[in-house]
């Protein structure tokens, strides 16, 4: 039922700790959930501090050492909008790219796409990127307070920015905001998901990644959402914020249901700007060690990443919102 790569693979990374491996480490085959960071675009695109070109540069070029193999690093949004995302152009032009790693941007309408496409134009041979995001909300409040447009008219807006980048040889994955709860509407209808996952489909977007936006999904709401929609069609992303806790539980629930990439932030950073009382995103540190134990395979480094969460914590003057990130590096310490 499910088009997300389920790959087995023998995975080699090994932790200093004893008690701190589980199956990956212990050298048994474990299926790969593959994790999608967003931290460098969800986590810093809700901050108040201005976060400089080169913080930005420098987050993602240690995260790419990881073994993270996709890494969100930026957006063409308006900047009157989310001003935070400034830079983006620079931010991707002044990378150091791994091999084997990807670095979508986000994409809110054609004009997004032009600016990239001038990218591609002005510096014909550079990576630049081979992927877009494009987003939409299953909640029509919000959706409006985030892209100034009915859902409607989003999924009309996208269709032709679709069309282009697919042209352009670009892949192109979607967002759905809101799934479960919207900071406006309240409960959203498992079936309003649904249908917008399948038109985003439809339109050509390679994988959905489902957002529960305000992090007020539980594990019993997560299995009623994705067995209304695995019914129909593919789920394969799931994108969790984590403000009553719950994320871990819901993550470890979809995973269990076959769902085979999730979209976290180093640190939990994060929010969307147009969502009230949203704190942040699922801590990537969090969800490898979560994911390890339970006997998945992430191929990231949690001893590296805790580093970075702890560093970008700082930069940003904020508490590092990762337990397993914090608890990684006092146990570190003492050892
Ligand atoms: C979509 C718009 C632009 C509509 O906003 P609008 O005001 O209706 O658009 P407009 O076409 O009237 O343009 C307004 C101004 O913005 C400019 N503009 C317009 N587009 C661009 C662009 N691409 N790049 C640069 N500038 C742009 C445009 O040129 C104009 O400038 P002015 O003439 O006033 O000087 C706006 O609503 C917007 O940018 N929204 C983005 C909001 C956003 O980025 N939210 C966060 C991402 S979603 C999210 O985080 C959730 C997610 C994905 O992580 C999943 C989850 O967890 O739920």
């Amino acid at each position: 039922m499910f088009s997300a790569q389920r790959i087995v693979f023998r995975c080699s990374v090994s932790t200093p700790w004893r008690g701190f491996q589980s199956g990956t480490a212990r050298g048994t085959s474990a299926q790969l959930v593959k994790i999608v960071e967003v931290g460098p675009r969800d986590g810093l695109q809700n901050e108040s501090t201005p976060v400089s070109v080169e913080t930005k540069v420098e987050l993602i070029n240690r995260l790419s050492e990881t073994g993270l193999k996709c890494i969100e690093s930026g957006s063409f949004v308006s900047p009157k909008w989310v001003p935070q995302m400034a830079g983006t152009a620079e931010v991707l032009r002044s990378i150091h790219r791994k091999s084997g790693v990807a670095y979508p941007v986000l994409v809110p309408n054609m004009k997004g796409l032009e600016a990239l496409e001038a990218m591609f134009q002005k510096h014909p041979g550079e990576p630049i990127t081979d992927e877009i995001a494009i987003f939409t909300a299953a909640s029509e409040t919000f959706n409006k307070k985030n892209t100034n447009c009915t859902i409607a008219e989003s999924l009309d807006r996208f269709a032709p920015v679709v069309e282009r980048a697919l042209g352009m040889g670009l892949r192109v994955r979607g967002y759905v905001s809101t799934v479960v709860v919207c900071p406006y509407e309240g409960a959203i209808e498992p079936e309003r998901v649904r249908d917008i996952t399948i038109k985003l489909r439809e339109m050509g977007c390679y994988e959905v990644s489902l957002g529960d936006t305000i992090g007020a999904a539980t594990p019993r709401s997560m299995e009623k959402l994705l067995n209304c929609i695995t019914a129909a069609v593919p789920v394969d992303v799931l994108a969790n914020h984590d403000t009553y806790a719950m994320a871990i539980a819901n993550v470890l629930t979809a995973v269990k249901m076959g769902v085979r990439t999730v979209d976290s932030s180093v640190a939990g950073l994060g929010g969307c700007p147009y969502a009230p009382g949203a704190t942040g995103n699922v801590a990537t540190e969090d969800l490898v060690y979560a994911l390890q134990e339970e006997g998945y395979a992430t191929g990231v480094d949690l001893n590296s990443l805790s580093g970075i969460g702890q560093w970008i914590s700082s930069v940003l003057k904020k508490d590092n919102s990762s337990r397993v990130g914090k608890a990684w590096l006092a146990r570190r310490a003492r050892l």
